[in-house]
């Protein structure tokens, strides 16, 4: 499972920089704008510059309108500052045709200007409160669309967590989902290390953080702790090798 850590600018990218051994990808955000809140191009760039080249940098796109040109130019301001993960939560997408026009265009946009970077289609656990698609549409969304990965994560960032709006067998089956058309499952929504037994267990690919690696678990007061980023991994790695040796999810 890789690890992905979304700074919320380029001081806490510097915090992740030097927990770079502990986390695989830095994904760049702006918690302010929404739980997928862009940030601006000059960030991503400055961040792209901090980050050691080894590591991937993502960018959020934004809790996006069902409006594909906005979104597909947005897409485009992103890869070209640098990102090589791209983001993009449905938020305004009522059906999974909006779902799939959106990130159609967010696809081609992005892989004209960089075939190798990863677009990401994200819906929400807690869809339900925003009146968005269903998270068990988002990976048909993926597939259809030519995206490279569906994710959820949750949208109203009020303490609740992805488990409780999607249940770990309700996120397996969006795990198998992903999986059977070939793209990369990513889960986040106040994820704590103690949910990393399930999240294996399940086959996640991704797992998105950043509360769990804020100073008191708050992803708005709390900055990014490098020690935090290094103990979440140290689980992480403790249940993929349970994982490995066979042994049943541990807690
Ligand atoms: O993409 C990951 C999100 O930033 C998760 O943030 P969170 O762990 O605070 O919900």
């Amino acid at each position: 499972m890789l690890l992905l850590i979304s700074p919320d600018g380029v001081e806490e990218a510097l915090d992740c920089a030097k927990a770079a051994q502990h986390l695989d990808i830095v994904d760049v955000k702006k918690p302010d704008e929404g739980s997928l809140g862009a940030n601006f191009p000059w960030v991503i760039r400055e961040i792209r510059e901090a980050v050691p080249a080894d590591k991937p940098v993502s960018a959020t796109v934004g809790d996006v309108p069902y409006k594909p040109g906005t979104v597909a130019q947005a897409a485009l301001g992103a890869v070209v500052s640098g990102a090589t993960y791209i983001k993009v939560g449905l938020y305004g997408c009522t059906t999974p045709d909006q779902g799939i026009d959106v990130m159609r265009a967010v696809v081609r946009a992005v892989k004209e200007h960089n075939p190798d970077a990863l677009v990401v289609a994200s819906g929400y656990a807690d869809a339900h409160r925003i009146g968005c698609v269903n998270p068990l549409a988002v990976p048909d969304i993926a597939a259809r669309s030519g995206a490279d990965a569906a994710m959820l994560d949750t949208a109203v960032k009020d303490g609740t967590r992805l488990f409780d709006h999607v249940p770990p067998d309700v996120c397996a089956e969006f795990v198998r989902l992903a999986h059977a058309s070939g793209r990369l499952a990513a889960l986040a929504g106040s994820v704590r290390q103690d949910d990393l037994g399930e999240l294996t267990r399940i086959g996640t690919d991704i797992v998105g953080v950043r509360g769990a690696v804020c100073e008191g678990g708050d992803r708005n007061a709390g900055r990014i702790q490098p020690h935090l980023v290094a103990a979440f991994r140290a689980e992480m790695d403790r249940h993929d090798r349970e994982r490995a040796a066979g042994l049943p999810a541990a807690r």
